[in-house]
């Protein structure tokens, strides 16, 4: 058996032309994992609505935050994986869940190197339906499809692993050196509350109120919600923070279904109102600075903060190809390919 690794990030358009975005998110929200209602709803709510406006919207905000070699997302996860490669023996893969670095085509590169058994990376520390999920089941049904040949190994969500923490409380703490903030805001993904629930597979535990997530139950396996305030409260205590003077909140709701809550934008509206004037934000859902960090936290959240009367808004960059972050992926990987079981 000759191993591999496919390393498996979210996408962004070819290009930030409305076009492009728009068969991007086509693709990305007609996915039954991302917008879960029956496909003739879904179909008549993407195409027929979002479609129609949301396209020109999202491209404004990609053309403020597209770099000149592409997407920041997918620049920052090539020299991730490149990285990576000079770390191991191994070939290292790169595949987006939408568009076109497709799976399949990441999938292929590794086959046509010989590779027949494959570690799948998906690159979110959180399991969400949305994120992890349809990665896994989309790689699934490649291999049966495809590539009957390859056996595919998946890395579970890593939110919780000492090392991953460690390497997150690193990187804030060096980026937080000589700044005066008040407040550090730790911000996540939102999803619609619904995913939650259908994930709980005890089908009782999860409530999302103040208890059911600090409170022990196998539901926390498949629990975002939970896995996003495990995050923040591990980093917390490696860091030695006082209580007050972090929170966590969840970002880029979309529709009209409750989401995960606090939302970032009325908490960081919330802040600026008591007289928090110097904020930090950090954003752990994301392992690569993109769209949701560079645009909507960076630039729409540092306009609230300061039409509410805040002074100084730091944004925290994601991991990125920081070199600890590299080092401990390349240790899991390297364990991976010498013992076949993850680290
Ligand atoms: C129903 C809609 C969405 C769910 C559920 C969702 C979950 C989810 N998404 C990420 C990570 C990213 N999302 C990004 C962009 C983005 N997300 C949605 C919608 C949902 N996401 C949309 C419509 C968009 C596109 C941009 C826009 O129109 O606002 C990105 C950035 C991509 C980039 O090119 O930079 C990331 C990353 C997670 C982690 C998550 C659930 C946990
Ligand atoms: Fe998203
Ligand atoms: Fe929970």
């Amino acid at each position: 058996m000759s191993k591999g690794i496919l390393l498996v990030n979210l996408g962004s358009p070819d290009s930030p032309e409305p076009n492009d975005v728009k068969k991007y998110l086509d693709e990305f929200l007609m996915d039954e994992r991302v917008i879960d209602i029956p496909f003739v709803a879904r179909n008549l709510l993407v195409r027929g609505i979002i479609l129609n406006t949301r396209p020109k919207q999202s491209a404004a905000a990609y053309k403020k935050i597209w770099w000149e070699e592409g997407s920041p997302l997918i620049v920052i996860s090539e020299r991730l994986q490149k990285k990576m490669q000079d770390k191991t023996d191994i070939p290292v893969g790169l595949a987006m869940r939408y568009g076109s670095m497709s799976i399949k085509k990441g999938m292929q590169e590794l086959v046509d190197k010989g590779v027949d058994e494959i570690l799948l990376f998906p690159l979110y520390p959180q399991f969400a339906m949305a994120t992890t999920e349809t990665i896994l089941v989309l790689a699934e049904e490649l291999q049966k499809k495809h590539f009957p040949n390859v056996t595919i190994t998946s890395v579970p969500a890593f939110y919780n692993k000492p090392d991953y923490i460690e390497v997150l409380a690193n990187s804030i703490a060096k980026h937080l050196e000589g700044v005066d903030y008040d407040h550090l805001l730790f911000s996540y993904h939102g999803v619609p509350e619904r995913h939650i629930r259908k994930r709980d597979v005890t089908k009782s535990h999860c409530k999302i109120d103040k208890s059911c997530c600090v409170t022990p139950s196998k539901a926390h396996e498949f629990c975002y919600r939970h896995q996003c305030l495990e995050v923040t409260r591990l980093v917390a205590e490696k860091l030695k923070f006082q209580e007050d003077t972090y929170s966590s909140s969840f970002q880029s709701r979309l529709g009209f279904d409750p989401w995960l809550q606090p939302y970032t934008d009325r908490t960081i509206e919330r802040l600026g109102k008591q007289g928090v004037k110097n904020l930090a934000i950090v954003t752990p859902a994301f392992v690569s600075d993109c769209l949701e960090t560079l645009e909507e936290i960076a630039m729409e959240g540092q306009e609230i903060f300061h039409e509410m009367g805040g002074k100084d808004f730091t944004t925290i960059p994601c991991l990125n190809d920081d070199q600890e972050w590299v080092d401990l992926l390349a240790k899991w990987v390297n364990h991976w390919a010498k013992n076949g079981s993850l680290a």
